[in-house]
């Protein structure tokens, strides 16, 4: 009988996982803030179709390092970047790379659910409108429709969609936004603590959406939850200090991280 030794298939398994081609690059990126260096030359690549959680303690630059895959830190005046980082091979800091254009390509959910004091329906045709994605009024309501479909929303708002978003629960109010994000068909979904408001039904809620939506997207999540790390992403990036310190497979990560830092935060002894 031709049996594979535990090596081998551990080999096999890595380079299969090896094998998911990258959608982002970032190389030798480092982050100042005036003076402040928040990240030290981080070497991360992001997996396609893949859930990436950034973890570390409290100001290791989880944070900052996932703005600076869509450009948020632009928006910083203070903020400088440096190093390389590349959407499809495409370097995404080259001077003609038009911002908006990046941020529809990789769009972004922040921590405390941010719908505008509009409609639900405005609040997922926002987008599409700016962008130029849909002509007609049919086309629209398809948008929204397939948008909070994706976001596990519909069924609970489809009867009220011109009421205003505020007026939801906090847990629905940040399906909107992942809905919002959704509307302008992004490849890239970058998460800042996306759960770090709501109660825990509604953070199983956008939990599950997330394993969904990963067939469809490349999503970057940072966690405070080393469970929430462990349930919705393959793999995790442990941050420290400003440093990349492990990224592996977030089985590995959980079980047995390569580096003393990664078993030390994850067994809570420090952050
Ligand atoms: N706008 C800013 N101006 C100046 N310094 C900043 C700014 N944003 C972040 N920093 C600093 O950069 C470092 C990294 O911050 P960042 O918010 O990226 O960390 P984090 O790991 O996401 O933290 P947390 O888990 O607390 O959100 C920290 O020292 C922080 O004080």
């Amino acid at each position: 009988m031709n049996m594979m030794s535990e090596a081998t298939l551990e080999k096999a398994v890595d380079q299969k996982m090896n094998a998911v081609p990258h959608k982002m690059i970032g190389k030798d990126v480092s982050v100042y803030y005036g003076e402040k260096r928040a990240l030290f030359d981080v070497n991360l690549n992001i997996r396609e179709n893949t859930v990436t959680a950034l973890i570390g303690p409290s100001g290791c630059g989880k944070s900052t390092f996932l703005r600076t895959l869509n450009r948020m830190n632009d928006t910083i005046d203070h903020c400088k970047v440096t190093g390389k980082i590349t959407l499809d091979g495409g370097d995404i800091y080259d001077p003609s790379i038009d911002v908006v254009e990046l941020r529809a390509r990789v769009g972004m959910v922040f921590q405390k659910p941010n719908p505008f004091p509009k409609s639900i329906y405005e609040n997922v045709t926002y987008g599409p409108k700016i962008h130029g994605l849909a002509r007609t009024k049919a086309e629209l309501d398809a948008i929204v429709e397939q948008s909070l479909q994706k976001a596990g929303l519909w069924n609970e708002v489809k009867d009220r969609l011109h009421e205003s978003g505020t007026g939801l629960s906090g847990g629905q109010q940040q399906r909107l936004c992942i809905a919002r994000a959704v509307a302008v068909s992004p490849e890239v979904i970058l998460m800042d603590e996306p759960c770090s408001a709501l109660d825990p039904i509604a953070t199983a809620k956008v939990e599950e959406l997330i394993h969904e939506l990963r067939a469809n997207y490349t999503i970057v999540i940072v966690t405070h939850s080393m469970q929430q790390a462990a349930r919705v992403s393959q793999r995790t990036a442990m941050f420290h200090l400003g440093n990349l310190v492990e990224e592996n497979d977030t089985d590995k990560m959980f079980t047995n991280p390569d580096d003393q830092r990664t078993q030390d935060y994850i067994m809570g002894r420090f952050g």
